[in-house]
C-alpha cells in the first residue's frame, strides 16, 4: 500500500526503504500516515513522529539521511493536540537516531511536554546527543556521543539503564539529573580548550567505569554509587575541582585513592570525598567516647568516619536560606526551605509548658528550680556536621520539653524532622549523665554480658528501624553511646552474637524481633531511661499494641513514673490518644500545624480511576512525569508483584516492596529506588510511614488505603522537609469509606476538590452525616484531655477526684484522665458492685444506670488502668453511653456557662 508524503517531508534519501510519494499527512487525526514498502521496514519504528515537517526516520544507519538533510525548518508547537491522541504517545519508542544532532535544542525542546516526557525511551543515539531537559529516560543509549561545547543536557532528568560507551562530552552542564546507565564505558568527560564542564547535584550510579582527562572540571555536589575509577591510563586529572563530592559503593573499595592523591593541582583534599557509607550494624571502637568520673569523654574526631556519617564538607553559613542536606544512603543531596517554617502555628497542651528554643546554642530553662541547661556541645558539633542550621518547630518545642523530663505526646507532619526532635534532646542529656545507675538488687542480678540499653527506640517497620539506626549513628557520635537495631528477616544469631560484642546503649528495634529477644534473654530492658514510639498511633493500634504492651510492661522496663516516655507522629486518633495514656505521665501534647508547611507543598490530586482502567492511567501518569522518583502504593502484596511486573513489561524500571519479600530483596528494591536505578517502586503500607528518601517528587496511590490517616503518611513520602512534592489518587467506588476525610483533608490543604468527590458525597452521604469540614483547623491532631479545651471540669466529674474529667457527649470523646496517675488508685470502677462508678456518676448527675455495662466495659484500677479492654468493648460501651447523651450534655453545658 502507498500513502502520499506531504510536500515538506524530507524524504528518505538512501536506496534501500525509499518512502513512495502518496503518503500523506492526516489533517483529521493530526499525525503523519504513512505506510511502508515491503522493504524490510517495520510499523512500529516507522510511522512517528507527527510533525508533518519532520523527516521519516529509518530503522538502519544507511537508511539515514546526513544531518543537514532533516534540519527541521519549521519545528511546530504540537500545543493544541490535548490531550495527545493515543498512537503519539509511545513517540518515539525504539528509535534509532544514527545522528542526533539536530535534535538538540529544537525538536525534544519544542515538542509539548506530554510528548517530551517519554522523549527518548529506548533510545541510541550513536552520534551527537541532544539536549534533554525534564526528561524521563530509560533504556538510553549513547555511543560515541560527541557534545558540542556548552550544551546542557540531562537537566532536571533521570536516565536509568542506559549505555554511554565511547563517549567524549566537551564541556557539559548536567544539573540535578539521575544518571544510572548499566554499561558506561570508556568515557570521556573532558574540557578540551572551551569552556568548563559543570556536573552539579547529579546522582551516579554505575557511571562511569572508567573516566579520564578530567580537566579543569568542576564536580560540585556530587553522588556517586559504584565504581568512579580515574586510575586508568593517560590520565591526567588537573585543575578540578571536587566539592561536596560523595562517592558510595557499599565498602568494595576505593579504587581511585591513588590517581586522586597523585595528581596535579586538583582540589582534592580528603574531606571533600566521601568514601562509602556503612550500611551494617557494624560498631567502630575508634570513635567511641568515655564516660568516667561523671563526664563524657568524647573519642577524637576521625574524618574517615565523618565523611562516611556526614557526607563531605560542613557548609556553615547561618545566613543561607537553603541548607543543603544529604540522604541517609549518601545518594542525593537536597534543599530544605525553611521560608514557611516560622508561620507554622504550634500548640502545646500540658502543665508548666517549658519555652521553645530557637536555635539549638540557645539556653533552655528547667522549670524546676529556674536553672538552665543547653544541648550537650557534642550533639551541637553532630548536628552542626549534618549541617542543620536551625531546629524544625517540632525539635524547637521537643528538646526543652524532654530535657525538663517530661513525657511528650507529638503530632507533626511527616518529613518535618521528628527524628531529630526525639533523638536531640535524649543524646543530650544521655551524653551528660550516662547510664541509669543500677540498683543494688539489679547489678547482683545483671550477667555482664547483657546488654541494658539507656535508649529504646521502637518503630513499625524494618525499613524505618534501619533508617532511624542512621540517624542515631551520626548523632551518637565520638560519644560513649554504642548504637544498635534489631528488626526482623535477618539472622537473630548474628545479631545476638553483635549485640554481646559490642553492647547497646541506644536500641532501635520492630516490636516482633525485640520480644524474640527478650524472651530469650539476650538483652534487658532495666536500664531504660527513655522510651520512644515512632509512629505511635501506628505502634498503639491493633496489630502492634500486645507486643508494645509486652515489651513495656511484661519485662523489666522501668514503670512509667521512672523513665520518660515519647510518642511521636504525623497523625494521633482520638482512640489512640486514649489508649496510649496509660503509657504516659502528666505528659506535653504537642501538635504543630499544618498551614504553610509540608500539607502544602504537596500538590494533591484525585482522580476517578474505575478498577479496570488503573493499569493505563497509571502508565500515561508515568510516561508524563517529570524527573524524581514515583512511589506507587497498592493494598495488598499480590497487587505489589503484579503491577511491578506489569510496569516492567511496558520497559518501566519498577520494583516491588511488600512484607512477604525477603529482607535482602526489600532492602535491594529500596537501595535501587533511592539511587535512581528503579525510579519506580511498587509498595504496600510497608513503605508507608517514616521512610525519608529524597526525590520522591510522586506518590501515586493506586489503590487508595481504607484510613485517612494512612493517606497522610503516604502522601507524606514527598514533599519532605520543606520540599515540593505532588501526590494522585485513583478514587473509585470501592473507596467510598475515605471520600469524607479525604474532602476534609483536601480542604484543610487548600487543594482542589474536584466536582466527582463533592458529588459522590452527596449521593452517598447525602450530606447528612457529613462532616464539619473547617478550612480553619490549622492541627492535625489536638490533646484529648480536658484541659485542652473549654470544657474543664476540674474538681466537677467526680466528687472529691481532682483532675478527673468529662470533656465531650460521647464515648469516643469520653475521657478519663488524671494529671496525677496516683489519683486512678481511687477510681475504682473495677469493682462488680459497681459502687465507686456508680457515685462517680450520681453525683455528676450524669444518671447512668447500667451497671452491667460498666461491669462489661472493664475499667480496672487505678495502677493498672487498662484503656486496652476499655477499646475493646468500645461497641457496647458507645451504646451505653449514648443512651444518655442526652443529659450528659446538658449538664456539662450548664457548667460551663
Ligand atoms: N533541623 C534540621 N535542619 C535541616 N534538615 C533537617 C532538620 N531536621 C531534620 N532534617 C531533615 O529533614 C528530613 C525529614 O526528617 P524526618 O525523617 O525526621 O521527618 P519526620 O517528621 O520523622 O517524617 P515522617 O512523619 O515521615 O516520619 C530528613 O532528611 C532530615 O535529615
Amino acid at each position: 500500500m502507498a500513502v502520499q508524503l506531504t510536500d515538506n517531508t524530507i524524504r528518505n534519501p538512501t536506496s534501500a526503504g525509499v518512502l513512495e510519494n502518496n503518503d500523506n499527512f492526516d489533517n483529521q487525526n493530526n499525525h503523519f500516515q504513512h505506510t511502508i514498502n515491503s522493504d524490510g521496514f517495520d510499523n512500529s519504528n516507522y510511522g512517528y513522529p507527527v510533525n508533518p515537517q519532520a523527516p521519516n526516520l529509518g530503522l538502519f544507519p544507511n537508511q539515514f539521511p546526513t544531518p543537514s538533510q532533516y534540519q527541521y525548518p519549521n519545528v511546530p508547537i504540537y500545543s493544541n493536540y490535548h490531550p495527545p491522541p493515543s498512537q503519539y504517545q509511545n513517540y518515539p519508542n525504539s528509535y534509532q537516531f544514527q545522528y542526533g544532532y539536530q535534535y538538540s535544542n529544537q525538536y525534544p525542546n519544542q515538542y509539548p511536554s506530554q510528548y517530551n516526557s517519554n522523549f527518548a525511551s529506548q533510545h541510541q543515539y550513536q552520534q551527537n546527543a541532544p539536549s534533554v531537559s525534564n526528561q524521563l529516560l530509560h533504556s538510553y543509549n549513547y555511543y560515541n556521543t560527541n557534545v558540542s561545547a556548552s550544551k546542557n543536557i540531562m537537566t532536571n532528568t533521570s536516565a536509568t539503564s542506559g549505555n554511554y560507551i565511547n563517549e567524549t562530552f566537551d564541556s557539559i552542564n548536567e544539573h540535578n539529573t539521575t544518571y544510572r546507565p548499566d554499561n558506561a564505558n570508556n568515557n570521556k568527560i573532558d574540557n578540551y580548550s572551551t569552556g568548563t564542564s559543570n556536573f552539579t547535584n547529579n546522582r551516579y550510579s554505575n557511571f562511569p567505569t572508567t573516566m579520564t582527562s578530567n580537566n579543569n572540571n568542576n564536580f560540585s555536589g556530587m553522588s556517586y554509587s559504584s565504581k568512579f575509577n580515574t586510575n586508568n591510563t593517560n590520565n591526567t586529572n588537573n585543575n578540578n575541582n571536587f566539592n561536596n563530592f560523595n562517592r558510595n559503593y557499599n565498602n568494595n573499595g576505593y579504587n581511585n585513592k591513588k590517581t586522586y592523591y597523585n595528581n596535579n593541582n586538583n582540589n582534592k583534599s580528603k574531606k571533600n570525598y566521601n568514601r562509602y557509607i556503612d550500611t551494617n550494624n557494624n560498631v567502630n571502637i575508634n570513635i567511641l567516647g568515655k564516660f568516667i568520673n561523671n563526664k563524657q569523654i568524647p573519642a577524637p574526631r576521625d574524618e574517615k568516619i565523618e565523611y562516611q556519617l556526614f557526607g563531605g564538607k560542613k557548609i556553615v553559613d547561618p545566613d543561607q536560606k537553603f541548607n543543603l542536606i544529604q540522604s541517609h544512603d549518601g545518594l542525593s543531596l537536597s534543599a530544605i526551605n525553611f521560608d514557611h517554617y516560622d508561620e507554622i502555628p504550634i500548640e502545646v497542651t500540658g502543665e508548666n509548658i517549658p519555652l521553645p528554643i530557637n536555635s539549638f546554642t540557645d539556653n533552655i530553662e528547667l522549670n524546676n528550680n529556674s536553672t538552665k541547661t543547653y544541648l550537650d556541645p557534642l550533639l551541637i558539633q553532630n548536628i552542626t556536621l549534618s549541617r542543620f542550621n536551625k531546629p524544625t518547630p517540632v525539635q524547637r518545642y521537643s528538646v526543652p520539653i524532654v530535657l525538663n523530663q517530661r513525657d511528650l505526646m507529638a503530632c507533626a507532619q511527616t518529613g518535618s524532622g521528628k527524628t531529630g526532635a526525639f533523638l536531640f534532646p535524649i543524646l543530650s542529656e544521655s551524653f551528660k549523665s550516662g547510664r541509669k545507675p543500677l540498683n543494688h538488687d539489679n547489678i547482683e542480678n545483671h550477667d555482664n554480658n547483657i546488654p541494658f540499653p539507656t535508649i529504646l527506640i521502637l518503630a513499625p517497620t524494618r525499613e524505618l528501624v534501619s533508617q532511624i539506626f542512621q540517624e542515631s549513628k551520626k548523632f551518637c557520635y565520638r560519644s560513649w553511646l554504642v548504637p544498635f537495631s534489631v528488626y526482623g528477616g535477618t539472622d537473630i544469631q548474628v545479631q545476638i552474637k553483635k549485640i554481646q560484642k559490642h553492647g547497646c546503649d541506644l536500641l532501635v528495634a520492630t516490636p516482633g524481633r525485640l520480644n524474640d529477644l527478650l524472651n530469650r534473654k539476650v538483652i534487658s530492658l532495666k536500664g531504660i531511661k527513655f522510651l520512644v514510639l515512632d509512629e505511635a498511633d501506628r505502634m498503639l493500634d491493633m496489630g502492634f499494641e500486645p507486643q508494645i504492651r509486652n515489651i513495656i510492661q511484661n519485662n523489666d522496663m522501668p514503670d512509667v513514673l521512672n523513665r520518660t516516655t515519647l510518642m511521636f507522629s504525623a497523625t494521633f486518633p482520638k482512640d489512640i490518644q486514649l489508649l496510649a495514656k496509660s503509657f504516659l505521665k502528666n505528659y506535653v501534647f504537642l501538635s504543630v500545624g499544618k498551614v504553610g508547611s509540608t500539607s502544602e507543598n504537596i500538590t494533591q490530586e484525585v482522580l476517578y480511576v474505575e478498577e479496570i482502567d488503573k493499569n493505563s492511567i497509571l502508565l500515561n501518569i508515568i510516561l508524563n512525569w517529570k524527573a524524581g522518583l514515583t512511589l506507587v502504593f497498592v493494598e495488598t502484596k499480590k497487587m505489589a508483584d503484579n503491577l511491578s511486573i506489569f510496569l516492567q513489561s511496558e520497559s518501566f524500571p519498577a520494583a516491588a516492596i511488600h512484607g512477604d519479600r525477603s529482607q535482602n530483596d526489600r532492602e535491594k528494591a529500596l537501595r535501587n529506588f533511592r539511587s535512581g536505578r528503579n525510579p519506580i517502586l511498587v509498595a504496600t503500607a510497608v513503605a508507608a510511614r517514616g521512610l525519608d528518601i529524597p526525590n520522591v517528587t510522586h506518590v501515586i496511590n493506586y489503590d487508595l488505603p481504607g484510613d485517612i490517616d494512612d493517606y497522610v503518611h503516604r502522601i507524606g513520602r514527598t514533599g519532605r522537609a520543606g520540599n515540593v512534592g505532588h501526590s494522585t489518587a485513583f478514587f473509585n467506588y470501592n473507596n467510598k469509606n475515605i471520600a469524607k476525610g479525604l474532602v476534609q483533608l483536601l480542604t484543610e490543604s487548600n487543594q482542589t476538590i474536584p466536582d466527582f468527590l463533592l458529588n459522590f458525597l452527596k449521593i452517598n452521604f447525602n450530606n447528612k452525616n457529613k462532616r464539619n469540614v473547617s478550612k480553619n483547623s490549622n492541627f492535625i491532631a489536638k490533646d484529648h484531655r480536658s484541659f485542652n479545651n473549654n470544657y474543664n471540669y476540674n474538681n466537677y466529674a467526680m466528687n472529691n477526684q481532682n483532675n478527673i474529667n468529662i470533656i465531650s457527649k460521647n464515648f469516643a470523646d469520653f475521657n478519663i484522665s488524671s494529671n496525677n496517675s496516683d489519683d486512678f488508685n481511687s477510681f475504682n470502677v473495677s469493682n462488680n458492685d459497681n459502687s465507686v462508678s456508680k457515685s462517680f456518676f450520681s453525683n455528676n448527675e450524669l444518671n447512668i444506670n447500667k451497671k452491667d455495662n460498666v461491669d462489661n466495659i472493664n475499667l480496672k484500677t487505678a495502677n493498672n488502668f487498662n484503656l486496652y479492654d476499655f477499646y475493646q468493648n468500645r461497641e457496647k460501651a458507645e451504646y451505653f453511653l449514648t443512651q444518655d447523651d442526652r443529659n450528659a450534655k446538658d449538664i456539662l453545658n450548664k457548667k460551663s456557662q
